[in-house]
């Protein structure tokens, strides 16, 4: 617990929020209520409102009015605070209303005065008036500069941070800051003052409440509210015709209402704040009416706020903790005119405003209503001041303190009465609500801090320039203004003897300058233990300083020898260095020679290069239709290359067939021969045979040599003396030496002819079932032998020849390369070619690319285009 002597904490100098229905009356204010009639725009008009004393107003109903039949020809009566008749000045209205307002705010009370009328009724006249004839606003602009003019802070010593509180910034850093926004300006600043709004105001003089020991800030903001959401009129960026955006209201720390993100400027004159209320004006939207051509659509907020805050023991700069500030507002509220939509026959986004304007006003005039309620019969109510923006903002004014003054204004014609009427009630009607009374508290006393800081300050300041002067003799001063007892002695005559009361006065009065001198005496003592302790410090100071300077003369004296040997030794080095400078150049002018070849040399290279490149261009053009030509011919080789592919796979199709139909024969051939060969020949007709394919029959005179071997004996042994063979028919190709695995039928039909050549080292298959026969390093040629009859009945006999070339999976492939027919003719056949009868050998043979595998050849018809048949093609004549 903290002890009842100790000293408060900053932060708990704050008033905290109280609850008004724990108020006592004399801690209430009623919200005051004015109303102000404006002049009649024609004197011939009827008005329908008399002031019957200062305060009190009658309203007679003209018969066009809704309430004169409604409400039988009722003449109402309103009582106000007071009542300002048409002919009232600005001045007078000022005095009266605002005047105790400003005073409030310079004592740190906040303050909220608002217009409030039908449309036309002089509610922007009231509040912001006209050129020479300013309103409330300029009025309390002027007033609070000339009051706190002497004690304003430094621009930027107080700082909003963001969130309705305000930062205190060093002298440094506001300094640093001002000379920011000077570079800022002088690049560019626009010029909003108005000089009609430089209102004429010489009959303004300050107001009470200053403190001298406080310095001030004021910051301004104007927003407005229109159609339900809030726009700040001062915020930077977006041009004045396009919409801006839309703020929100926030609660602050200490439970007060602010629009969030509100541009706040501070102002050190009243012609800067006339220049924000200017560039503020002419960002609002007006809009035309057909009851009024300058008519505001929208509730426009000026908020003023004073930051005061105590200045330091010394009485020069400000006490730099957050929790001294004391803030104070006065918001100036221009209500958009209340009217009936009917009236004045609004369409579209007119009626539209016109319907948010009396719905807000429906809003401030419920919540007045329930809160009403709530002082006066103990309701507990909940009053709706989020449903409308204006009540929002200003909801810390009715829950917590402030003053609250509403100007009521009236045009006392006709076609108003009903809205008047309406006006009039609602004006009443608040002026029953009550407001708690804002608590003043001296935080500056309450840390323990003297008045008269700053004028002390003064006079310190004064008597130190006077000393300096040469011609300072004597210097006078009124320590009297610090060192006060207090006032001057009350008159002291007493004329009787009842004049107890002098004597009483007297004796207050002296027992407050007995205080006060003690209190002086004690201040004073303190000041001399502060004094005297100060000159021991100093005394103690100069003694250290003393000793230290003796050694430092010694360090001195040491240093200024060295210093002279490292200025021999920088003379010397000088020295070397100039030398070296001078070689430095010399080579640097040869470097820089050097340079200079090296770049005519590339220059030449390149200029060699670029007429190689030139050259080069030149002879690829004159070559490059002969590269075309070229082009050309290697496709056409490629298109013939493409067809002979073609043909040779055609070939190699045609072989794959003739295989084929080898292995059919093959099988075939495992049948005996005697069957074949025997007497079914001759039921036979020699033309049903067909190439390839096994021979059916033989005619009579060539199956007696081929019935067995010794018949082939006898035949040959009966021809003794014709030259049957003759080695010279040997064929070369065949027999050339190399291992050879002849391939032939098992009962192969012995021709009794030379016919058939020998093959040198070969070894004799019927069947090639095993591949180590073909697989074998011993075997490089292939034969395969067939024997068939010819269309003729011609017994022919081919020998398909190849090379047996090993594979990588370890078998044999055989490649075809030559192919021998053997064909016999009967000496007694009757046909064209009967002529010639005997053994004709026939020889043809083709070289072909591998096959990749063994496939047999193509018979001679088929190739015959291709196949040629030997010179050494022999015909044996029987
Ligand atoms: N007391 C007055 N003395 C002289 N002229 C006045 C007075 N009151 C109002 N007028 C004039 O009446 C006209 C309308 O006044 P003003 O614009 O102030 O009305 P308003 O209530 O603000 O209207 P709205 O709600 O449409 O903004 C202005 O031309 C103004 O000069």
């Amino acid at each position: 617990m903290r002890s009842a002597k100790s000293k408060p904490r900053l932060n708990e100098l704050r008033t905290p929020a109280r609850s008004k229905q724990n108020l006592a009356p004399n801690e209430r204010d009623p919200v005051q209520v004015y109303c102000r009639l404006r002049p009649m725009s024609r004197e011939s008009d009827h008005s329908c409102i008399k002031i019957v004393s200062s305060n009190t107003v009658l309203l007679t109903p003209p018969a066009t009015a809704i309430s004169y039949r409604n409400e039988n020809n009722k003449i109402m009566k309103y009582t106000f605070k007071e009542v300002f008749p048409p002919e009232t000045s600005q001045a007078e209205v000022f005095d009266k209303v605002a005047l105790p307002l400003v005073e409030g705010l310079i004592r740190g009370k906040s303050g909220l005065l608002f217009t409030y009328g039908v449309t036309g009724s002089g509610k922007t006249f009231t509040m912001t008036g006209e050129p020479q004839n300013c309103g409330l606003l300029p009025r309390c602009l002027n007033i609070i500069f000339k009051t706190i003019n002497d004690y304003q802070a430094h621009k930027y010593v107080f700082k909003p941070d963001k969130m309705n509180l305000f930062d205190i910034q060093s002298e440094a850093e506001a300094m640093l800051e001002r000379q920011q926004e000077l570079h800022k300006f002088k690049s560019g600043k626009k010029n909003n003052s108005n000089p009609d709004l430089a209102m004429s105001s010489t009959d303004i003089t300050k107001v009470e409440g200053v403190n001298e020991d406080n310095q001030y800030a004021v910051f301004v903001s104007y927003v407005e509210i229109y159609n339900n959401s809030v726009f700040d009129l001062l915020e930077e960026g977006p041009p004045l015709t396009k919409n801006l955006p839309a703020k929100i209201i926030r609660e602050d720390a200490a439970h007060n209402m602010y629009v969030n993100g509100v541009t706040e400027i501070e102002i050190k004159s009243a012609e800067e704040a006339f220049e924000a209320f200017y560039l503020g004006l002419k960002r609002k939207r007006m809009a035309h009416t057909n009851l009024n051509a300058e008519s505001s659509r929208s509730h426009s907020v000026f908020t003023i706020r004073l930051v005061q805050a105590p200045v330091d023991e010394m009485g020069e700069a400000v006490i730099q903790n957050k929790d001294v500030l004391k803030v104070s507002q006065l918001s100036l509220v221009d209500l958009a005119g209340s009217e009936r939509t009917n009236r004045t026959k609004n369409t579209g986004q007119r009626l539209k405003e016109a319907g948010n304007i009396n719905k807000s006003l429906m809003t401030l005039r419920s919540c007045l209503e329930l809160l009403r309620e709530n002082q006066l019969f103990g309701a507990k109510n909940k009053v709706p001041y989020r449903e409308s923006k204006i009540t929002h903002l200003f909801k810390n004014f009715f829950e917590g303190e402030g003053q609250v003054r509403m100007i009521v204004c009236a045009n006392p014609r006709a076609e108003d009465y009903d809205e008047t009427l309406q006006v009039m009630r609602f004006a009443e009607m608040a002026a029953e609500v009550e407001v708690a009374k804002p608590q003043i508290t001296d935080i500056a006393a309450e840390i323990g801090l003297k008045s008269g800081r700053r004028k002390a300050n003064r006079l310190f300041n004064t008597a130190r320039e006077y000393i300096m002067r040469p011609d300072a003799k004597e210097l006078e001063l009124d320590l009297g203004l610090v060192y006060s007892l207090g006032p001057d002695f009350p008159s002291l005559k007493i004329s009787s003897s009842q004049e107890d009361h002098i004597i009483k006065e007297l004796k207050a009065h002296l027992e407050m300058r007995l205080n006060r001198r003690e209190i002086l005496k004690r201040s004073k003592a303190v000041k001399d233990e502060r004094l005297r302790s100060a000159l021991l410090d100093l005394e103690k100071d100069s003694l250290e300083v003393r000793s230290e300077n003796v050694s430092l003369k010694g360090q001195l004296a040491a240093a200024e020898r060295r210093v002279r040997a490292l200025e021999e030794r920088l003379t010397a080095t000088e020295n070397a260095s100039l030398s070296h400078q001078r070689k430095l150049n010399e080579m640097t002018e040869y470097t820089s020679s050097l340079k200079r070849e090296l770049q005519e040399k590339e220059l030449l290279l390149s200029q060699n290069k670029l007429d190689k490149e030139k050259q080069k261009k030149i002879l690829e053009k004159r070559y490059n239709h002969k590269i075309a030509a070229e082009h050309e011919k290697a496709k056409e080789i490629c298109s013939e290359s493409e067809r002979l592919r073609n043909v040779i796979e055609d070939k190699e199709n045609r072989l794959r067939i003739i295989a084929e139909a080898l292995k059919i024969e093959r099988d075939d051939h495992t049948e005996p021969v005697p069957k074949m060969m025997g007497d079914v020949g001759a039921q036979t007709s020699a033309r049903d045979f067909t190439p390839g394919s096994t021979p059916r029959a033989l005619p009579a005179h060539m199956l007696t040599p081929f019935s067995s071997a010794q018949q082939t004996k006898d035949t040959q042994s009966s021809r003794r003396g014709v030259a049957v063979a003759n080695p010279r028919h040997k064929r070369s190709l065949s027999a050339d030496g190399r291992g050879w695995i002849e391939h032939a039928p098992k009962n192969i039909v012995p021709m009794g002819t030379v016919l058939k050549p020998s093959i040198g080292h070969s070894k004799h298959v019927n069947k090639l079932t095993n591949v180590k026969d073909i697989a074998n390093s011993k075997v490089s040629k292939y034969c395969l032998v067939t024997q068939a009859q010819d269309t003729d009945g011609e017994f022919e006999m081919t020998m398909y020849k190849g090379d047996v070339v090993p594979t990588c999976g370890g078998g044999a492939q055989v490649i075809f390369n030559d192919v021998e027919m053997l064909k016999q003719f009967s000496p007694t056949r009757q046909s064209n070619s009967a002529r010639l009868s005997g053994n004709t050998c026939a020889r043809h043979s083709g070289k072909r690319r591998d096959t990749g595998g063994c496939s047999p050849p193509q018979t001679p018809s088929n190739t015959s285009k291709k196949q040629r048949v030997d010179d050494d093609e022999i015909i044996h004549m029987n």
